[in-house]
């Protein structure tokens, strides 16, 4: 490619050790990188606005073409604890959910384990822009990213999605992989893939340079996400795309 790699990432704390390793690596001489949160980077992707990101597994049909081109993901193996659904009353006295604009694979997982795991009757409510607040009563709430972690502290009931897929499925969960809607050179991608693991093996050094007083992040880091993109977790994300193609 004689232009560079337009790359995309999530902007959220779960991605910094992703991220990690591009400072001073030569693959930056390749590529531009951009953030923004995962609905928006994924739209990006689709339109062809930008040749890799780190994009939500369930608009992998919504592409033309693509190629997981990396080693690493954001997946979970169990709580995850920032993709979860909120609420002040329990599950089954759950009426209407309200879901998280930013997402689009922890959208597809909810309705998945609404309907096929937990077998509740509710009604879904797209947002578009603050909605914590409605998060009262028997309305409860998809939330995912930093503000998930932070609604940790504020609603009663937390039903963690990740957790609950690995109940359901005995299965670990891929919520965004590093994915490329076109064929790259290899150059490129062994760089990439190298770059992007750097920070998956410093995590003490990830969390000395992220100061974050709302929710322990080597906790966060080490035991709810899991980086590495394993053969397992390749099963878990085949298994969830299943799902979609039967009913979203
Ligand atoms: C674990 C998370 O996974 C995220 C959830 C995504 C989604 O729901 O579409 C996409 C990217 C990930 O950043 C999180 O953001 O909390």
């Amino acid at each position: 490619m004689e232009r560079k790699v337009k790359v995309a990432a999530v902007s959220y704390l779960n991605t910094k050790p992703l991220l990690y390793g591009f400072r001073n690596h030569p693959v930056m001489n390749l590529m531009e990188l951009s953030m923004d949160y995962p609905a928006k980077i994924a739209q990006q992707l689709i339109d062809g606005e930008v040749d890799v990101a780190l994009v939500p597994v369930a608009i992998i049909p919504k592409l033309k073409a693509y190629h997981i081109i990396a080693d690493y993901c954001i997946g979970a193996e169990g709580p995850v604890a920032s993709v979860c659904l909120y609420s002040e009353v329990p599950l089954n006295e759950i009426k209407r959910i309200y879901l998280d604009y930013q997402s689009r694979t922890s959208v597809a997982l909810l309705k998945v384990l609404v309907r096929e795991f937990w077998k509740l009757d509710v009604e879904f409510v797209n947002t578009h822009g603050d909605y914590q607040d409605k998060i009262k009563g028997t309305n409860a709430g998809l939330v995912i990213g930093d503000r998930a972690l932070a609604q940790r502290k504020i609603s009663p009931y937390i039903y963690d999605l990740a957790e609950n897929w690995v109940r359901f499925t005995s299965l670990p969960f891929v919520f965004a992989a590093w994915i490329s809607n076109k064929a790259l050179p290899v150059e490129f991608t062994e760089k990439f893939n190298e770059a992007t693991g750097i920070g998956t093996k410093n995590i003490p050094a990830v969390v000395a340079e992220n100061p974050y007083e709302i929710y322990d992040l080597a906790t966060y880091y080490t035991h709810n996400i899991s980086y590495p993109l394993t053969p397992a977790k390749r099963q878990g994300m085949q298994k969830f795309l299943g799902y979609l193609v039967e009913s979203f």
